[in-house]
């Protein structure tokens, strides 16, 4: 059996289809390079370059490959872009997702896994959050994403799909074996800026809001390592594969930690005091983000290996090092 993923030379996808060949699994990527890059996706899984909302050539995949499942990880996932054109959103993230949740029923493509996201909690009310709160995402990215969610579940109601929803919260560091990082040059990320910042690569940073209703008065996130991520999407895809029921999860720590606590961290594990310049706020940042994280230990057996904020941004700092390098 083939695990299609889509948006697998990206960030999060390509941390996927590393796994999924760890796992021994066979992986075709499909990926149209509009962020993502050909070096990213390994040369164990086969790439095709083109869009996952054309129907013609998902269905020659599916049909070409024996896919049974399919992990869907492309999108535009740059909030205030999508402020600025929503459009451009709801056709990329939510249209062509139809396109492709079709192609799956009519290939019957039974397991679908769907990167959602905690922007679809808008500015929650109480932290932690948990999936049962009623959602109102506050920005077209998230409403983009969440349309995607109530398709899935109309979709698993009326066919034989069953689908994994999981809701990241903020996804940081890297590989822990080098092989892959966050590699946007205009990533707009906290960690990964800030790490950018320490190197030298980027003058300095700037922090958006110091007066909101939190601790220190900067945003208050949960952060969550890659690989811990993407070891629970393993999980999910072993779950549906048994048989298991449909099923929607924060993927998050459980943990909040503010923005100035996350800069403080970078400059001590970097050894450098960078700039940091104190802004206003960013549109559309929620105050305090932070994951009720039961639902996915109980129904996945999830427990994350690598939750050390300061593991995270070594991770970070090491992977920033060899892009620089490989670039130079
Ligand atoms: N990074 C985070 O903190 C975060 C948090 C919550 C959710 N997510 C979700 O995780 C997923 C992956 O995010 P990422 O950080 O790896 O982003 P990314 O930009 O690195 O990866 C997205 C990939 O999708 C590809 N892509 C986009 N549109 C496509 C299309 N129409 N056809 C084919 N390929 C296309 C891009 O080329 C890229 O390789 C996204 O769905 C995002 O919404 C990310
Ligand atoms: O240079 C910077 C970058 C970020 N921040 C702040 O850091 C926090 C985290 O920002 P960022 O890393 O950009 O992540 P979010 O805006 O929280 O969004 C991420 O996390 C969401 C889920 O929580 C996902 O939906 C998004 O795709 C993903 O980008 C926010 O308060 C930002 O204002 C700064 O102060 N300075």
């Amino acid at each position: 059996m083939t695990v299609l993923v889509t948006g697998g030379a990206g960030y999060i996808g390509g941390h996927m289809a590393l796994a999924l060949l760890d796992a021994g699994e066979e992986v075709v990527v499909l990926d149209n390079l509009s962020t993502g890059f050909r070096w990213a996706v390994p040369p164990e899984a086969k790439l095709v370059v083109g869009d996952f909302g054309d129907a013609a050539l998902v269905d020659q995949i599916i049909a070409g490959h024996k896919i049974d499942a399919i992990a869907h990880f492309a999108a535009k996932i740059v909030v205030p872009e999508s402020v600025a054109d929503p459009l451009s959103y709801y056709l990329n993230n939510t249209a062509k997702a139809r396109n492709l949740l079709e192609c799956a029923v009519r290939n019957e493509v039974r397991h679908f896994i769907f990167s959602s996201t905690a922007a679809v909690y808008g500015e929650p009310s109480v932290n932690p959050v948990f999936e049962t709160v009623p959602l109102a995402p506050i920005n077209p990215y998230g409403r983009s994403k969440l349309m995607v969610e109530w398709m899935l579940q109309d979709v698993a109601a009326a066919h034989g799909l069953r689908f994994a929803a999981l809701r990241y919260f903020n996804v940081a560091g890297a590989d822990p074996q080098g092989r892959l990082g966050q590699s946007s040059p205009v990533a707009t990320h906290l960690i990964k800026v800030a790490v950018q910042a320490a190197l030298g690569h980027r003058a300095g940073l700037d922090v958006f809001g110091t007066d909101y209703p939190t601790k220190d008065g900067s945003c208050i996130r949960d952060y969550i390592q890659v690989t811990d991520l993407v070891d629970a999407h393993l999980l999910a895809l072993r779950h549906l594969r048994a048989g298991g029921e449909s099923l929607t999860c924060n993927c998050g720590y459980g943990r909040g930690l503010s923005v100035l606590e996350v800069i403080d961290v970078v400059k001590k594990v970097s050894g450098v005091d960078f700039e940091v310049r104190r802004k206003g706020r960013r549109a559309g940042d929620p105050a305090s983000l932070v994951a009720g994280a039961e639902r996915i230990r109980t129904e996945l057996g999830w427990s994350p290996k690598h939750d050390d904020l300061n593991e995270i941004v070594r991770q970070a700092l090491d992977w920033e090092r060899r892009l620089h390098n490989r670039k130079a």
